[in-house]
């Protein structure tokens, strides 16, 4: 194998290592931009995992590519996974980052069968996951793609936020995003309803997530696709067990407000929300004292947004309940993700809202966790790189979500917004045909 020499990118500090300094363990799993390793370090006894990522051919699609190790490498906080370093080399690039032994939190939630977790467990994941999300929302990025699966779990319990691939860095400078990067069964009405999208949408993300802790189901599980777009779009979930603190109740309730500004910031979950208090006791002391907002300074900001190509990143500094209601998309994968466009001149919404009911014959219950059946259509490889969504009317989208399995509901997709790539695109149409 032929290693790069030279540090590839010039604003994440890399030693411009190599994979020749690691011994690799086992691979952990396959996502759809490569493989996740366990590595131990040849000099070292701890473990690591590291992410090789296919780099696509094209420049914009290997920056975009570079935006996972960036941000990961400027956001340092006990509850995101530490990043050790990252290099390129064969086409590859690999980031080196702390391996979280007790695995992500939808293998926790389905290792559960049907015994609920205890409050207090619940409200201590919780709450470290909302001290994370806060982190990264003080330093103007949304994560974009929180989901039980992309949280996990160190071997002492700790949380971490992981997989920044698709976290963007706001721009004050452009009303809002031209397309979002998120997983079906955890983005917010304002995404469907092609709406601009801000750290609110992370909220709604997390009360998802929250409510699976506390029920082991997905708030808005559905027969098809149209259907569980206009629940999420009306807000409507089964109510918590009766045995859930009022508090709980309460927080849910608002973290599901339909419009985004009626939903809480996680700073405001965190300090002066009905339930503050109570996830303030599940916190360790010393991390709350450090809780104090950790922006980044105006330069280290711009030099991160530069490197972006997000020139105007952190013009404005006022708290992020505020400042952060109207987002611009930085960049994505968008060379591999799954794509679904906003279609002209009906949203997402008016055109399924039109449609007949898709039916999803496979949607098994408790499908919805089984990540490991969906992201590729019935004779498609799991392991096959992501492909363009072919670009269809929405009578094709409307076929294609007819066949599809309601599993893939819990993929990553880039949501389109109108005016960018033409009519709506179909999510399910993993063929091999780039448009
Ligand atoms: N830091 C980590 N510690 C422990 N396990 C991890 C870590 N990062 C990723 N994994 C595990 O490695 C596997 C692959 O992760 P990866 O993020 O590459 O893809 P994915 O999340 O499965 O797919 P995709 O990113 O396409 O949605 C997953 O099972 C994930 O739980």
């Amino acid at each position: 194998m032929r290693w790069v020499g030279v540090c590839p990118y010039p604003y994440v500090k890399v030693h411009c290592a190599s994979m020749d300094s690691y011994t690799v363990l086992r691979v952990i799993g396959e996502g759809s931009f490569g493989r996740a390793l366990l590595v131990q370090p040849k000099d070292d006894s701890g473990q690591y995992v590291v992410k090789e990522i296919r780099l696509p051919k094209t420049h914009s699609g290997q920056e975009s590519s570079r935006t996972e190790a960036v941000l990961l490498s400027r956001l340092k906080h006990t509850n995101i996974v530490a990043f050790r370093e990252s290099f390129e080399a064969d086409g590859h690039l690999y980031i080196v980052m702390e391996y979280c032994a007790g695995g992500d939190l939808l293998q926790r939630i389905k290792q559960q069968k049907s015994t609920l977790f205890s409050v207090d467990v619940v409200l201590r994941w919780f709450a470290q996951m909302c001290l994370g999300a806060k982190h990264i929302h003080d330093k103007r990025v949304l994560h974009r793609d929180l989901k039980s699966k992309n949280i996990f779990l160190t071997d002492n319990g700790t949380i971490k936020l992981g997989d920044f691939g698709s976290a963007c860095v706001l721009n004050s400078s452009k009303a809002y995003a031209y397309s979002y990067v998120g997983t079906p069964y955890y983005v917010s009405p304002e995404i469907w309803d092609s709406r601009p999208y801000n750290n609110k949408s992370d909220v709604w993300s997390l009360g998802c997530v929250l409510y699976e802790l506390c029920t082991l189901h997905h708030p808005f599980q559905a027969r098809s696709w149209k259907s569980l777009i206009l629940k999420v779009c009306r807000g409507a979930y089964p109510p918590l067990p009766n045995h859930l603190p009022y508090e709980l109740h309460y927080l849910l309730k608002q973290m599901f407000k339909t419009n985004p500004r009626d939903r809480p910031s996680l700073n405001t979950i965190l300090t002066s929300h009905r339930i503050s208090r109570l996830l303030q006791k599940h916190l360790p002391p010393q991390q709350l004292q450090r809780e104090a907002p950790s922006r980044w300074k105006k330069e280290e900001g711009e030099r991160v947004a530069v490197f972006l190509g997000q020139k105007s990143l952190i013009e404005t500094t006022s708290s992020v309940g505020g400042s952060m209601q109207e987002a611009q998309s930085g960049h994505e994968r968008e060379h591999s993700r799954r794509k679904w466009a906003g279609g002209l001149p009906n949203t997402v919404m008016q055109v399924l809202e039109n449609a007949d009911i898709i039916s999803s014959p496979s949607m098994a219950s408790g499908s919805s966790f089984d990540s490991s059946a969906g992201g590729a259509l019935p004779g498609t490889q799991r392991t096959s790189p992501r492909r363009q969504w072919d670009r269809g009317t929405p009578d094709r989208l409307l076929s294609l979500l007819d066949k599809a399995y309601q599993s893939m509901a819990s993929k990553t997709y880039t949501v389109h917004k109108m005016d960018v790539e033409g009519p709506l695109m179909g999510p399910l149409s993993e063929t091999g045909l780039t448009p």
